[in-house]
Formats: C-alpha cells, sequence, structure tokens
C-alpha cells in the first residue's frame, strides 16, 4: 500500500483538520489538542499531552478520552495518508497501564490495509517518549465515505465555513465539493 501521490510526505507536520474537532481543534479549550506528523511510510506520528480537563480517575486520564486520542490519530492516517473521506465503524482499545495527568502520549498509527470502503488501521501509545513503555493499543476500522454523509447529517453551515477555511490553505486539499 502507498499514500496517496497528493499526500504530506515523511516529516510533514499536519495541521488541525477543522478547529472545533474535540481530538485536534485550536477552538476546544478542554479538547485533546493533538499534534500530529506524517512518519515514514504508513505511519502517522501523533502526541497527547493529558491536563486536568481529560481525568477520569483522580490524576489519570479517562478511558474514553484515550480511545478519542486514538480514533483521532487513527483517522489521520486515513484522511492525510489515503485523502480519502471517512468516519470511524469501529474502534478497540487495550488499556495497558495508566495514563497520569501530565504526561505525553506519543502515538504511532499506521494504515494496515484496505477492502473495498473499508480502511484498517492500528496504533500503539507509549508514555512520554517514542519508546517509552506501551499504555494502550488500537484498532479502528474507517468506512469510505462520501461528502453527502456529512451533508446529510451534519451542520451545513459549519460545513460551509469547514470548506472555506481549508480552500483557504496552502496545501493541495481534497475536493471536498465535488
Ligand atoms: C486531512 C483530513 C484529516 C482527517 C482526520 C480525521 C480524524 C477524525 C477521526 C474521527 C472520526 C470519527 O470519529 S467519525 C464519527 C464516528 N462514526 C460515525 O459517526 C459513523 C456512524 N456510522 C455510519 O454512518 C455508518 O454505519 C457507516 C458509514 C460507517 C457505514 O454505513 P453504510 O455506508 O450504510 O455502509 P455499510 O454497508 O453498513 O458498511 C460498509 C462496509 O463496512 C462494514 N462495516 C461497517 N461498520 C462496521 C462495523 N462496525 N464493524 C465491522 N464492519 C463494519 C460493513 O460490513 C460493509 O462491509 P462489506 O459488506 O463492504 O464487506
Amino acid at each position: 500500500m502507498e499514500p496517496h501521490p497528493d499526500a504530506p510526505g515523511p516529516g510533514s507536520k499536519l495541521p488541525q483538520h477543522y478547529e472545533q474537532c474535540f481530538g485536534c481543534g485550536d477552538e476546544v479549550d478542554a479538547g485533546l489538542h493533538i499534534r500530529s506528523a506524517v512518519g515514514d511510510g504508513m505511519v502517522v506520528h501523533s502526541t497527547f499531552t493529558v491536563t486536568e480537563a481529560h481525568q477520569g480517575a483522580p490524576g489519570l486520564a479517562h478511558g474514553g478520552l484515550l480511545a478519542c486520542a486514538f480514533d483521532e490519530a487513527l483517522g489521520s492516517t486515513v484522511g492525510n495518508l489515503l485523502r480519502r473521506p471517512a468516519v470511524t465503524g469501529k474502534l478497540e482499545t487495550d488499556f495497558r497501564r495508566p495514563v497520569p495527568v501530565g504526561s505525553t502520549l506519543h502515538i504511532a498509527a499506521k494504515l494496515d490495509g484496505v477492502a473495498g470502503r473499508k480502511i484498517y488501521a492500528s496504533a500503539e501509545g507509549r508514555l512520554d517518549a517514542d519508546d517509552g513503555p506501551v499504555a494502550v493499543r488500537a484498532r479502528g476500522l474507517f468506512v469510505s465515505v462520501d461528502f453527502t454523509h456529512f451533508t446529510t447529517h451534519g451542520d451545513v453551515n459549519a460545513l460551509e465555513k469547514f470548506r472555506a477555511a481549508r480552500k483557504a490553505r496552502p496545501e493541495k486539499d481534497w475536493d471536498i465539493n465535488p
């Protein structure tokens, strides 16, 4: 499997994909503020720093928010490397170690394969370093959709704002107004 010819190359920092995304958006104060960059092959590297806003038990990250971080990191491989709109159909997480407030998860997510509309990806999150202890593993199944998925089910006004913001970006983007 190869990245899409227009995919950003290894080392490219990836911009937030939507300002109000809970995973990566700058406009969501308590969001995860995940930052990502393209790795080699079909890999995207992401970091998520756990703050007090992300707690489940005192001092520890909420498992649901960790799952959110992996949804974002896995989805980023699909959106950026395949440049296909897709939504999460299934997300599995294995929580192997507690993730304390103040720690940073280093997530390496990779595309594993495509079968028709189904796109498989997996990821590992390590504590505080790329070679730190594994805290979380995840696997996702994404399903390719066309943009009518978002116009039919989403907020058309917000989608228009999103489209305009992406159009203003210098890098080549998907045709999101087919
Ligand atoms: C640069 C930008 C960066 C972009 C970076 C983006 C990062 C953001 C990441 C966050 C992404 C999200 O959270 S997205 C939000 C959460 N997800 C959703 O809201 C999705 C809600 N679900 C749906 O809308 C729907 O169920 C769909 C679209 C997933 C599938 O419906 P459909 O279109 O009718 O298709 P359907 O025939 O059911 O499924 C197609 C194929 O997928 C399989 N399939 C579907 N769901 C599943 C499932 N859970 N488990 C197993 N298999 C499944 C089916 O068996 C079928 O296989 P076969 O018969 O072909 O073999």
